[in-house]
């Protein structure tokens, strides 16, 4: 066989090999995604842990969260590489932080800090169930009430 042909076959079997284990990997990490945001009301998908965010936007993020005592699913990119490509992907969204509510991608950092200042956050999280601390806490108190 000549060179150039062995070298035709080669990149043509090294690429189609690329490409079947890149697919393979795209629906298993899909698929591990669409299971997480479609089993939990809320997930973050961020840098670091809740307790040790690795960058200032996940740490915003987790700050809001805890202001509103949102109970939410968090996953760090940083410990899987295919998670923090297959998560922009999923959303067609470019960056970390990113929040989902319901099984929809709402924001990321700057969105989130919209919707808290806005009040929009407290909204939506009442739509799916969950009561913010931050309502609770301007709520008039019952003996407040009489
Ligand atoms: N404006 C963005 C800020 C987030 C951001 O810029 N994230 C960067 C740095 S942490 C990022 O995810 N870069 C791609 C990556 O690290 O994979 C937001 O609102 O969330």
């Amino acid at each position: 066989m000549n060179c150039i042909l062995r070298r035709h076959l080669l990149s043509l079997y090294n690429t189609s090999g690329r490409l079947t284990s890149r697919a393979f990997s795209d629906a298993a990490t899909k698929e591990k995604i669409d299971k997480l945001v479609k089993t939990n009301k809320v997930v973050v998908f961020m840098k670091g842990v809740p307790e040790a965010p690795r960058c200032g936007f996940s740490n915003a993020v987790v700050q809001i969260m805890r202001m509103h005592a949102v109970p939410y699913e968090s996953l760090d990119v940083l410990s899987d590489e295919n998670i923090r490509q297959g998560i922009k992907d999923y959303s067609n969204w470019p960056t970390i932080p990113q929040v989902f509510i319901n099984g929809e991608f709402v924001g990321g950092c700057d969105i989130m800090l919209q919707m808290h200042q806005s009040g929009e956050l407290v909204e939506e999280l009442k739509k799916v169930g969950i009561k913010s601390a931050l309502l609770t806490a301007t709520e008039p108190k019952e003996e407040e009430k009489k």
